[in-house]
């Protein structure tokens, strides 16, 4: 799919973004984290858990998406990286989590003194199915603490951003999103938009 290049500003978009995730409570934080600065619809779709470096598994979730969607698309993948395991679980923690839970991720790093992490997200937006995607990767730092807090999001309850008392899950929903590796990442993706100057055929 060609975007075509506007004699006065930016690209022509063929259609509105469509954001494709099958995880709710992403959606929910990239819709209060946005807000009206990028219009965008959403797409419910269970893109595969591929493998590799969290930048490539991102992009090629992106070209996947917009095959299917046929038109621009934003996706994201999450990783929870551990430092004493050489970023590990990294872009593995859905699996690791489902099997092992809270306990078992803080058993992970038993051995260690090392308790250290970081939450990183990496966007990455497509124009169309025959577009190279564009990457845009956010990082918060923190620690791995046992659970405190609601278990309203996957491993939120047991990450403690640098500089804070409470883990993700125990800060408001506010708060998590003006500091978190999802806010950061869609920080470059809006200055990205702002620069690209979108916009959108009807
Ligand atoms: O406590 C959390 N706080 C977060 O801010 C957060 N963001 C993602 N996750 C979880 O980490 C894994 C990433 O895997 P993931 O990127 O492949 O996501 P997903 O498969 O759920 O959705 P998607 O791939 O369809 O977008 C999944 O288990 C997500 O539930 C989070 N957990
Ligand atoms: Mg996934």
């Amino acid at each position: 799919m060609a975007a075509i290049k506007s004699a006065s500003s930016g690209l022509v978009l063929p259609r509105p973004v469509t954001f494709v995730t099958g995880n709710a409570k992403k959606l929910e934080e990239v819709r209060a984290i946005l807000g009206q600065s990028i219009p965008f619809q959403s797409l419910k779709l269970d893109l595969p858990e591929l493998q590799g470096e969290p930048e490539d598994i991102s992009k090629e979730k992106a070209r996947l998406a917009a095959i299917q969607v046929k038109g621009p698309v934003l996706v994201e993948d999450t990783c929870l990286c551990f430092n004493a395991l050489k970023g590990l679980p990294g872009p593995y923690i859905k699996w690791f989590l489902q099997k092992i839970g809270h306990e078992g991720l803080n058993n992970l790093l038993m051995a260690y003194d090392d308790k250290s992490a970081y939450a990183l997200c990496v966007f990455s937006f497509a124009v169309g199915p025959n577009s190279e995607p564009i990457t845009f990767s956010g990082k918060t730092l923190g620690k791995i603490v046992p659970p405190r807090g609601p278990n309203d999001f996957g491993w939120d309850p047991i990450f403690q951003p640098d500089g804070y008392d409470e883990t993700y899950a125990e800060m408001s929903k506010e708060e998590k999103n003006k500091i978190s590796h999802r806010f950061k990442s869609l920080a470059l993706v809006k200055s990205h938009f702002a620069e690209a100057g979108y916009t959108f055929q009807t």
